[in-house]
């Protein structure tokens, strides 16, 4: 199998399309590594929450990853004395949100309402947050990033656009963003049906010149939907919602959705079709696709050009699609007869628009969302996606986080431990550590390389060779990118191995390339420094260095000596260490050739001082020793 790139846009092994928030802070001095190190993880709180709750910032000794007794401490009433210890998450809502939702939020966290926060007054507090919720109102820029100081740990988008967030940079900040995608569906997809009938029968034009004391029956005369074709650009959740009222309006439905599937189109009689086709065959186009660099003001003179004379246009997707100039040259020249827009480029939009004032075009002012019923479930949605973000449980709505699933979690949740450990060690035998340019990891599995979901465990190699290394906060929002900016390739292969399909993974290697080594027993042939580990027993154990076997469980520290192999060593070792006080919890001696040279592999509990180094270095019979910091 082809090895692959992190640094390509996609990954063989790893590329899948639903987000999971791992989200982890740093340990930032050894100190931290090393209570780090000896915590073990709970697979299913890979958390912010440790980080939430005991906010510190970036380059401070904070380990996110949450310790099982932590997530239990975290489930405890707040009256526990754990839980009188650790500060409440705090949450910033900067816009309306349904009761429901600030109640939830509040059982959980300190939660502040500041509707009318300007960006810069945004900037100033956003640093006491750990959680930001937003409508489309909030520009949540890098500024805001940047001002947050690396305390904010989610943002939490209180319905489905997304492109008020600037999501490179939260992920360049490691800065989870979920949404609430669900919600708010059905009302979208009513206002845009109440915006298509509304302006065929001229609705708000007429009750606006009635109440200007007017009787206009000939003025308002309107056109029928019946038989009519409605093309809905964007075929997701609202679009088809749309498609669907429309059929049972008698309308005459098509769409163009690059990526809809064809036969959820066909489910509900819709035909799927070219842009341009539908463009021009279409007397009504509405509009339901994400405002993205593709498709902002994909709507413009040369599109207008080739719609139907007289086509009218409904749009509760972002004002952005549309170039707004455009659309109004296009109501002069009555090629578009009429315009129905809940959403602008700029909102509000200003008072003299001439989009805005235009007779031909009903407006209003982003209403598609606003339903009691969407706004009380947007806010119950995202409540509940920020909060398990905050206790560092899986989000199925996160945005820029690979998902992965909560089965495949569990499953890895072994080999994550031991992907980071072998990250650490790898770092830690290279000569040069911050010369690291070039990383191999070998996968032995009996799974196909589809069923093998590496992008967690890819995450923490990356965690575990950078943070030792750098100040850099790693999780898996910012794994791949952080990895990329410090010019770190990492290449994946999967090995076919002869294991049992019940483990998703036999072995992980993991090779550094063109470093040298602090410790020459462990380049292969190729110069590459090489190791290897395995889960035994749900432990992670380091059970190859170079090319010698070894097996020795990955917990507290590790020694590793060449030695001429001879009687005695593990004798004169382990007697220096005992000497100082340090306790070996695990040892194993492997050799290539009999009475040549022998690795030993030697787990410690403590770290020896200098002088108990010193002297395991003074042993005429060793070769050469490493002391690794797991
Ligand atoms: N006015 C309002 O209050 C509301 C507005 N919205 C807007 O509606 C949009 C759609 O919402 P959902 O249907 O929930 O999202 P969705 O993600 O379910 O659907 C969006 C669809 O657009 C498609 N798409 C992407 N690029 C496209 C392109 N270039 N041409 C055609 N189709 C393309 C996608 O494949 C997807 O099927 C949101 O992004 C949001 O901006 C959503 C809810 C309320
Ligand atoms: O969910 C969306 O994408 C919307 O546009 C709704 O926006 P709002 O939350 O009402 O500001």
């Amino acid at each position: 199998m082809a090895a692959t790139s992190i640094s390509s846009a996609t990954n063989k092994l790893t590329d899948r399309s639903r987000p999971l928030p791992l989200h982890t802070t740093a340990a930032g001095s050894s100190a931290a590594r090393l209570s780090f190190a000896n915590s073990s993880i709970s697979i299913q709180k890979l958390a912010i929450s440790a980080a939430s709750r005991n906010p510190a910032p970036r380059g401070s000794a904070v380990s996110a990853l949450k310790t099982a007794r932590e997530s239990e401490q975290a489930s405890k009433p707040r009256n526990s004395d754990s839980a009188e210890k650790s500060p409440k998450p705090t949450v910033l809502v900067s816009e309306k949100l349904g009761e429901a939702g600030l109640d939830l939020l509040r059982s959980y966290g300190d939660v502040e309402c500041l509707y009318d926060l300007s960006p810069e007054d945004l900037c100033a507090r956003i640093g006491e947050f750990d959680a930001l919720i937003v409508r489309s109102g909030t520009k949540v820029t890098r500024q805001v990033f940047e001002a947050a100081k690396g305390k904010l740990k989610v943002v939490g988008r209180a319905g489905v656009g997304i492109d008020n967030v600037d999501l490179q940079a939260a992920t360049e900040f490691g800065c989870l963003v979920v949404n609430a995608p669900t919600a708010n569906t059905i009302a979208a997809a009513e206002h845009g049906i109440a915006l298509l009938a509304g302006m065929a029968r001229n609705v708000a034009q007429a009750d606006a010149s009635m109440k200007a004391g007017q009787w206009q029956r000939t003025k308002y005369v309107g056109v029928s939907l019946v038989g009519k074709t409605l093309a809905i650009m964007g075929f997701g959740k609202v679009g088809s919602e749309v498609a669907r009222r429309a059929k049972g309006l008698g309308m005459h439905v098509i769409a163009h959705d690059p990526y809809a599937p064809a036969d959820r189109a066909r489910a509900l009689g819709v035909e799927l079709v070219s842009f341009d086709q539908a463009i021009s065959t279409a007397d009504f186009v509405s509009l339901h696709m994400p405002l993205t660099p593709t498709t902002n003001k994909i709507f413009n003179d040369a599109t207008f050009a080739k719609m139907k004379k007289g086509v009218r246009i409904i749009n509760v997707a972002r004002g952005g699609v549309i170039d707004e100039d455009a659309l109004v040259r296009a109501l002069d020249e009555g090629i578009v007869a009429q315009a129905a827009l809940d959403v602008f480029t700029k909102e509000p939009p200003s008072k003299d628009s001439k989009l805005v004032q235009h007779e031909n075009v009903t407006v209003t002012p982003h209403l598609g969302a606003s339903t009691k019923e969407a706004q009380e479930g947007v806010a119950v949605e995202i409540a509940e996606a920020v909060v398990g973000a905050l206790r560092g449980e899986l989000s199925a709505t996160a945005v820029n986080a690979p998902m992965v699933p909560p089965e495949v979690m569990s499953e890895l949740a072994p080999y994550v431990t031991l992907a980071e450990k072998l990250g650490r060690l790898a770092v830690q035998l290279a000569a040069g550590g911050s010369g690291i340019q070039s990383v191999k990891v070998v996968y032995g599995s009996s799974r196909d390389s589809d069923s093998l979901d590496t992008r967690l465990i890819r995450a923490m190699i990356v965690k575990g060779i950078i943070e030792p290394i750098s100040d850099a906060h790693i999780n898996l929002v910012n794994a791949d990118f952080i990895a990329k900016q410090k010019g770190l390739r990492i290449s994946e292969e999967k090995v076919a191995v002869d294991s049992s399909p019940d483990s998703p993974i036999d072995s992980i290697q993991v090779q550094i390339s063109n470093v040298g080594s602090k410790f020459e027993s462990a380049l292969l042939e190729n110069g590459n420094i090489s190791i290897e580990g395995r889960v035994k027993d749900g432990m992670p154990h380091l059970t190859r260095v170079g090319a010698f076997s070894v097996d020795v469980s990955l917990e507290g520290n590790l020694f590793l000596c060449c030695q001429v192999d001879q009687p005695g060593m593990i004798g004169t070792v382990g007697n220096i260490l005992g000497e100082s006080n340090v306790n070996v919890s695990f040892m194993s001696v492997s050799r290539t050739v009999k009475r040549v040279k022998a690795i030993m592999a030697i787990g410690v509990d403590e770290a020896p001082d200098k002088e108990t180094l010193k002297k395991i270095g003074e042993v005429p019979a060793i070769e050469e020793f490493v002391f690794l910091d797991l």
